[in-house]
């Protein structure tokens, strides 16, 4: 069984995500006549060495301090030794760092190659595959130097979630909490009447909420792929969420996130935007899927990492506020508004 989901690029044909049982015919979906080059991870080549092993294959370390120019430049380096040029073909195999990585050295080495990605963790699936954003870290602040440029597919089986860490799955389970609460309720609502632990076994439910989830990313990718207005509703949580890496290595991606969903939860209630009953919603649903709720960090230190955020312009930052769940909308904070609030 499986879905294909399009998502619209502007002056190319579709970007595909197909959600299903793929790995197995992964062969149909690779461009016939083109040379195939694997980029994928420590873990993600010893876990799924038969697959990616029929290739050539790049790897890279793990984790986020990996996510870097130097990594890319060590692939350019690797693809030049394995004489890759523009007739191949790049797929991106592994969680959203691998892709991130892959999608950027595709879409940067001699000008731009065609790429595709096998999405093998839970946030990666939802979100980090889709979109086409690209990128790297630069001097510990996240995705500062990258691309927008969407993959020919993405593949997403959720058979591969198998052997996901548990951690890995959880903070995968973030950013679908973040898409309902962008643009589907009904989404929101799984994560109230169902456990973590159904979300883990119950393939159909975990079906239902990947797919939603990536319809969310979708739509609003297809009306605003480079971010001038509605994508920047995807950042909802990234702004509290990326001063939190940036100050402490102890939180995966998915779990900044969930972080910085309590935050602007509770910001957008102080603003008179959420109702104290919704930001409680929230709290819950971040809570019982085993996310954490606060990092411990000083806010005056979040709250300067975060002014040096992507959505700086010039002394303001936009942020994704909440009206409701399922209702979003952006609003810019002054850097004296900033440093006034106190959560
Ligand atoms: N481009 C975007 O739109 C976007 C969206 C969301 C997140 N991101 C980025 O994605 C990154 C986080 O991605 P992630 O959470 O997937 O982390 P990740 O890529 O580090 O993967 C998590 C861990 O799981 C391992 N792993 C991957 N697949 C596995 C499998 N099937 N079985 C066993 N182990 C497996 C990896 O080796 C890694 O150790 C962050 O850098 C974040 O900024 C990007
Ligand atoms: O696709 C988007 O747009 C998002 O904002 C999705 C986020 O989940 C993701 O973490 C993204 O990489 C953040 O983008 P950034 O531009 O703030 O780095
Ligand atoms: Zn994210």
């Amino acid at each position: 069984m499986k879905q294909t989901i399009e998502v619209q690029r502007p002056g190319k044909s579709p970007s595909r995500v197909v959600i299903g049982d793929v790995i197995n015919s992964l062969e149909n979906y690779l461009p016939e006549g083109k040379r195939v080059v694997v980029i994928a991870d420590e873990h993600v080549f010893h876990a799924y060495r038969p697959i990616i092993g029929a290739y050539d294959y790049c790897l890279i370390g793990l984790g986020e301090t990996n996510k870097t120019l130097t990594t890319a430049q060590k692939l350019y380096g690797e693809l030049l030794a394995l004489g890759a040029d523009r007739s191949t073909f790049i797929l991106g195999f592994g969680g959203g760092i691998v892709t991130d990585i892959a999608g950027f050295v595709a879409s940067t080495y001699m000008r731009g190659l065609p790429f595709g990605f096998v999405a093998s963790t839970l946030l990666a699936q939802v979100d980090a595959s889709v979109g086409g954003k690209n990128g790297v870290n630069f001097e510990g602040y996240k995705n500062m130097v990258g691309t927008f440029n969407q993959p020919d597919f993405v593949l997403c089986d959720l058979s591969l979630l198998q052997t996901l860490p548990e951690r890995e799955f959880r903070a995968g389970l973030a950013e679908i909490v973040k898409a309902g609460l962008i643009a589907d309720p009904g989404l929101f609502e799984l994560f109230e009447r169902h456990t973590l632990q159904e979300f883990r076994t119950d393939r159909a439910l975990l079906l239902d909420a990947v797919t939603r989830a990536v319809h969310v990313k979708a739509d609003i990718v297809a009306r605003d792929e480079q971010e001038h207005g509605d994508r920047r509703k995807l950042n909802l949580g990234h702004t509290f969420a990326h001063a939190v890496e940036k100050s402490s290595r102890e939180f995966l991606h998915g779990e900044a996130v969930a972080i910085g969903l309590v935050m602007i939860a509770a910001l957008s209630e102080q603003n008179g935007m959420l109702s104290p009953a919704d930001a409680a919603r929230i709290r819950t649903v971040v809570e019982k899927m085993g996310l954490p709720l606060a990092s411990g960090i000083e806010l005056p230190r979040l709250l300067q990492a975060l002014k040096l955020d992507k959505k700086k312009e010039s002394k303001s930052v936009n942020f994704v506020l909440m009206n409701g769940v399922g209702d979003c909308l952006i609003r810019p904070f002054s850097f004296d508004e900033i440093d006034k609030i106190v959560l």
